[in-house]
C-alpha cells in the first residue's frame, strides 16, 4: 500500500530575529508551534536584542531574501503567511515582490515600527513604501495604535477613532483590518476589527498590570496566521487569538529583567486545548 501523505497545514513568517527569544521571528515560531501548525521563516533581519532593549541588528542581503523565499516555495505548501520586522524601504519592497510571486496564502501584515523599548524597526522612508506597496497586498492589516495613526494620519483617543483609521487602512487597499488597543491608558485591552464586507466587531479582554508584554503584536498576528492554515474563516481566527494573546500575558513567565517575553504555553497551563481555547 502506498504510504499515507500527512498534509500537514504549514506557515511562514518574514520578519526579523528576536536573539532574547521574546518577540519576532521568535515569538512567532512560538506561537505557530503550541498553534500546531509547521513554521517555516524567512529572516529579513537579525537583531542582538533582549527584553532591556535592541542593542544592534542587521538587514539580510536582498538576495538571501529572494533565495530563502525560493526554497519555501520549491518545497512547501504555504497556507497563510504574515510579515513583521522589515528594516528599510528596500527590504519591504523585495518582500512585497516575493509575496507577488509566489501564493503563501492569506498574507497578514504586522506593520512593525518601533520595539516597546524604543529602537526603530522600520525607517521613515521604508513607512511610505509599506504604505503603498505591502499594505495593497494584505489580506489582514494588525498595526497597534501609534502604528495606526502613523499609516492614516488619524489620532485614536476613542471608539470612532478606531473605526475611522480603519476605514482609512481599507481604503489603503488593505481587505480587512485589526487595530490592536493595548498601547491605550484603559483597563481594558480593546481591540476593532473591521472586515471586508464593511462589518465591524470589538474585541476587548481585562488588562494584565504587567510590563512582560514583549512580542503581544507577534503573538497575536502569528496565531491568526496559524488558524488561518487550520481552516477557520478570518473573524474566527481573531477572536481565538485574542483569547491566546489574553493567556500568553495573564499567565506571565519570569524572564529578564525588562520587557518581559510572553508564556506562549499559557493555553495548555490553563488546561484549553489548542481546538477551544
Ligand atoms: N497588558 C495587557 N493585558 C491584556 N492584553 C493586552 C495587554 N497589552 C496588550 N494587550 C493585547 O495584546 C495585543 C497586542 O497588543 P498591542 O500592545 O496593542 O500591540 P503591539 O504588541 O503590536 O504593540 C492586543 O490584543 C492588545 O489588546
Ligand atoms: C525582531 C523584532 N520584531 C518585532 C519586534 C516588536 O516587538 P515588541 O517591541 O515587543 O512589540 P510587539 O511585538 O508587542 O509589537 C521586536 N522587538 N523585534
Amino acid at each position: 500500500m502506498p504510504q499515507q501523505i500527512n498534509s500537514f497545514p504549514q506557515v511562514a513568517t518574514i520578519a526579523g530575529t528576536d536573539s532574547g527569544g521574546g518577540a519576532g521571528i521568535m515569538a512567532d515560531l512560538k506561537t505557530f508551534q503550541a498553534r500546531h501548525v509547521f513554521a517555516t521563516a524567512v529572516v529579513v533581519a537579525v537583531t542582538a536584542q533582549n527584553t532591556l532593549g535592541v542593542q544592534a541588528s542587521k538587514l539580510m542581503p536582498q538576495t538571501l531574501i529572494d533565495a530563502q523565499f525560493q526554497s519555501l516555495a520549491a518545497d512547501f505548501q504555504i497556507r497563510a503567511c504574515k510579515t513583521g520586522m522589515l528594516g528599510d524601504s528596500n527590504h519591504v519592497r523585495a518582500v512585497a515582490a516575493n509575496l507577488k510571486k509566489y501564493d503563501f496564502g492569506p498574507i497578514i501584515v504586522d506593520p512593525v515600527m518601533i520595539a516597546k523599548g524604543g529602537a526603530t524597526l522600520l525607517n521613515a522612508e521604508a513607512i511610505h513604501t509599506l504604505k503603498h506597496e505591502l499594505v495593497p497586498l494584505a489580506t489582514l492589516i494588525t498595526p497597534n495604535v501609534p502604528e495606526a495613526q502613523t499609516l492614516t494620519g488619524q489620532k485614536i483617543e476613542k471608539k470612532a477613532d478606531f473605526i475611522t483609521a480603519a476605514q482609512m487602512l481599507q481604503n489603503l487597499g488593505a481587505k480587512n483590518v485589526l487595530i490592536k488597543g493595548g498601547h491605550l491608558d484603559l483597563p481594558q485591552a480593546n481591540d476593532y476589527v473591521l472586515l471586508s464586507d464593511h462589518t465591524g466587531f470589538w474585541l476587548t479582554a481585562p488588562k494584565s498590570a504587567t510590563k512582560r508584554t514583549h512580542g503581544t503584536g507577534d503573538t497575536i498576528s502569528a496565531c491568526i496566521t496559524a488558524e488561518l492554515a487550520r481552516g477557520a474563516d478570518l473573524a474566527t481566527a481573531i477572536s481565538i487569538s485574542k483569547k491566546y494573546v489574553t493567556a500568553t500575558i495573564a499567565h506571565s513567565i519570569q524572564v529578564g529583567h525588562g520587557h518581559g517575553p510572553l508564556n506562549h504555553w499559557a493555553a495548555q497551563k490553563e488546561g484549553l486545548s489548542f481546538e477551544n481555547i
